[in-house]
């Protein structure tokens, strides 16, 4: 089964090439490293940065906030979102009470285990060699037309199983492409069940967040094999399909176990903004009271649904670590055509109500390790970098030093600078170095991989790395030439960080 929406540009199935370190180039032996020297920021500079809004405004909770408008108001079921949702009724659905349109829908979904119209089902033996060869053949001959044969999967799926509809999103196009992808690489580690149970628990775990049960795999699997022995044509015969149930069978016993593994957790949050604060005109800081206590590690980040576009989930970092009021913080751009990050800059306001996905990601800090932090923000990936900080300052930082470069274009990007060097006035174990890659009249100059390769090296250091995908991957280049183990460098671009 493929992931529902989880962001516009990378997908969870990817993975950044490599992280294990790899063989390092042969280079000649370098000259002795000369000391670190790394030039503080002036007073004038610093007071030159763009200035610290105002302390966040928490406001009152408004119980007569008016409705938010559902994108789609002649399809009220198309708003809704999902079995056990009580939130639908924000939407004020005109013609069709929310309340009751998610009412009359949740047992359609409870239902929806469609019997299977094939009686071959799908296998519980494990795919033999033979199988995978058959599964991986076919694959490469739908790559070229996986984007027909994916239309015409949700064609089928939604035809044939129209209750299954209101599980994705109103635009199917992310979706479509995601699908093939994620058949591909669970194809690809069907004979590895670690990297398998790796790439498919999150996968079956993040699914619920959408309603889906394990209930909904067979018809969506029937639709599948329907629609790939189409677009295979006459490669594909009945030892292919077995092949295909057999693999298919795995796939989804394998999301369905990482589902099950976490059934006792909620499957989402509401969580309504308590305060917004536009930093720039593309950037705010939205605060956000979750419904009930949402524990999570700094460094972890989670999936973001917005009222106006249902079932369109984006992923932002927790931006301050665990506060004792329960408070959450994110950092947004507004990315151009980005649905979510849009709304969440532009139109939301105190009072709405978004949905929270549970915690994710491994960037987490190792407090049983001595070594020194390297945090390198680019852009809002300064977000995580704060709540590490923070949870540094709060649990105390040792023998430990911070080191935090902090990346953008111009030094008016740098919304979260002033905050920054307030952490480090107050933590001698602190510093922040402010990188500026276009027009710099502040900080180092240079792009974030170019400042750490300069002033490394950096072995003895556990690097942190959040930004554009871009930046992560060749400062992570970077840090392996500098000296850092790849076990020393944490990111989540696997998992999946973007805007939209
Ligand atoms: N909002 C959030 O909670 C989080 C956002 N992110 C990601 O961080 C990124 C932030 O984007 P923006 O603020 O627009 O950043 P940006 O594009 O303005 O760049 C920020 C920094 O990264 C550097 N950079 C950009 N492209 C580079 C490249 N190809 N090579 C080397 N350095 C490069 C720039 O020089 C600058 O220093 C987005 O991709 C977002 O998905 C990551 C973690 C959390």
């Amino acid at each position: 089964m493929s992931a529902p929406p989880a962001r516009e540009s990378v997908t969870v199935v990817e993975v950044l090439p490599t992280l294990a370190a790899p063989p390092a180039p042969p280079v000649p032996s370098p000259p002795p490293p000369a000391p670190i020297a790394l030039p503080a920021v002036p007073p004038a500079e610093a007071a030159s940065a763009p200035a610290l809004a105002a302390p966040v405004l928490v406001y009152p909770r408004r119980p007569d906030r008016p409705p938010i408008e559902p994108m789609i108001t002649h399809a009220p079921h198309l708003n809704w979102a999902g079995p056990g949702d009580h939130w639908s009724r924000a939407w004020g659905t005109p013609g069709l009470a929310a309340t009751e349109s998610a009412t009359a829908l949740m047992p359609a979904l409870r239902t929806a285990s469609v019997p299977m119209q094939s009686p071959g089902g799908f296998l519980a033996d494990p795919p033999t060699p033979r199988d995978l060869d058959l599964v991986r053949s076919s694959l490469a001959t739908l790559e070229p037309v996986a984007e027909r044969a994916t239309a015409h999967f949700y064609a089928l799926l939604f035809l044939h199983h129209p209750e299954l509809r209101s599980l994705f999103p109103a635009a199917m196009d992310v979706q479509r492409d995601r699908l093939f992808r994620a058949l591909l690489a669970a194809a690809r580690r069907a004979d590895d069940p670690a990297a398998l149970t790796r790439q498919l628990h999150p996968l079956g775990r993040s699914h619920r967040r959408y309603g889906v049960a394990a209930a909904h795999y067979p018809p969506f699997g029937e639709c599948l094999l329907a629609a790939l022995s189409r677009y295979c044509g006459h490669r594909w015969d009945a030892e292919t399909e077995t092949a295909w149930r057999r693999v298919y069978g795995l796939i989804s016993r394998t999301m369905a176990e990482g589902a099950e593994e976490v059934a006792a957790t909620p499957s989402w949050w509401h969580g309504e903004i308590v305060g917004h604060e536009q930093r720039t005109r593309e950037i705010a800081v939205v605060t956000v009271r979750p419904d009930q206590p949402y524990p999570y590690l700094a460094g972890q980040y989670t999936a973001v649904e917005t009222p106006w576009w249902p079932r369109v989930w984006r992923h932002y970092s927790l931006a301050c670590a665990p506060r004792s009021d329960g408070l959450l913080t994110f950092h947004v751009k507004a990315v151009p055509a980005g649905w979510v990050s849009n709304a969440l800059v532009r139109r939301a306001r105190p009072g709405d109500v978004l949905r929270l996905g549970p915690p994710e990601g491994s960037m987490v800090v190792d407090h049983q390790s001595d070594g020194s932090l390297l945090c390198l923000g680019g852009g809002t990936g300064i977000a995580p970098i704060r709540a590490l900080v923070e949870e540094v300052a709060e649990r105390g930082a040792g023998d430990r030093e911070v080191k935090v470069f902090y990346g953008a274009r111009r030094n008016e990007e740098l919304y979260e600078l002033q905050a920054m060097l307030r952490l480090s006035q107050r933590h001698p174990w602190l510093s922040v170095h402010p990188v500026i890659s276009d027009q710099r009249t502040l900080g180092l100059a240079g792009t974030l991989p170019d400042v750490v390769q300069r002033y490394g090296p950096w072995d003895g250091h556990h690097a942190y790395l959040s930004g554009p995908p871009a930046m992560v991957r060749r400062s992570v280049d970077a840090l392996l030439r500098s000296g850092v183990p790849g076990e020393h460098i944490r990111h989540d671009l696997g998992g999946s960080l973007a805007a939209g």
